[in-house]
């Protein structure tokens, strides 16, 4: 069997989220914190060897007085993340004790993933080295200039919003890593882009949504209600 092993960042600042006692991985959804959705359902997974969790040297008191019981209860572990989201994947990375064939990071605030999405994310990159969840983008898109006017219609086809999983056989994530952990990207596919090596599309879901704002937690809340 094919091994993964996954990292799940969750050492943002949550900004955009913004003020609240708690960043927004760690508030509730469903009776449970948003972090444990997608960690557990990880966890749980015959073919994933090791789970890290990435999180804020702020929030390291926090986490471990409320979370060690069920990190240790599930079987996964945490490191302390970096400024960037890339710079706490690179430390994710430098932690996993046992690397699988395979890993994959998955944003610790997209709870709504759910198994069959994450089969075919993990197939697809055990067939061609790297794979991501996307979204094809179903609107009419406009790029507008300075002053609040449309600059432009963009077409919209071949355009995808990225989700995660993001999926890579250890030896090219490693190499995008290696050579670019100081040059940020919001995702880790655009590092494996940059060498130009082919990151295959998956069709993700509308509830594996990313917790950005306030409202993108009431929308989660109706799209998982019926299946926890
Ligand atoms: N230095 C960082 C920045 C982000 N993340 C994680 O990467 C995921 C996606 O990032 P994003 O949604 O941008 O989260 P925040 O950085 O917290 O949000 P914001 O940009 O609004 O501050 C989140 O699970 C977040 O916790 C991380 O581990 N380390
Ligand atoms: C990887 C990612 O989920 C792609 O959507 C990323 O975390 C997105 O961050 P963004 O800055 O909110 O686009």
């Amino acid at each position: 069997m094919i091994h993964f092993s996954v990292i799940l960042p969750a050492a943002g600042r949550s900004t955009r989220f913004g003020g609240g006692e708690l960043k927004k991985v760690f508030v509730p959804l469903l009776g449970q914190p948003v972090w444990l959705h997608s960690a557990k359902r990880f966890a749980a997974r015959p073919d994933v060897n090791e789970v890290v969790m990435v999180i804020s040297a702020d929030d390291e008191p926090y986490f471990r007085g409320q979370f060690a019981d069920v990190c240790q209860e599930i079987g996964i572990r945490y490191v302390l993340g970096g400024e960037t989201r890339t710079d706490s994947i690179a430390n994710g990375i430098d932690a996993l004790e046992n690397p699988g064939d395979f890993i994959a990071i998955h944003d610790a605030a997209r709870p709504g993933i759910d198994d069959a999405m994450i089969d075919e994310v993990f197939s697809t990159a055990a067939a061609t080295g790297a794979a991501i969840l996307a979204l094809s983008v179903p609107g009419t898109l406009k790029r507008s200039a300075a002053d609040g006017t449309i600059q432009e219609t963009v077409p919209r086809e071949g355009i995808w919003e990225a989700q995660t999983p993001q999926v890579f056989r250890r030896s090219v994530i490693l190499e995008a890593y290696e050579k670019f952990r100081h040059e940020p990207a919001t995702d880790d596919a655009s590092l494996v882009e940059r060498l130009g090596h082919p990151v295959h599309l998956v069709p993700g879901g509308l509830r594996n949504l990313k917790i950005t704002t306030k409202a993108d937690l009431e929308v989660a809340e109706r799209l998982l209600a019926d299946e926890v």
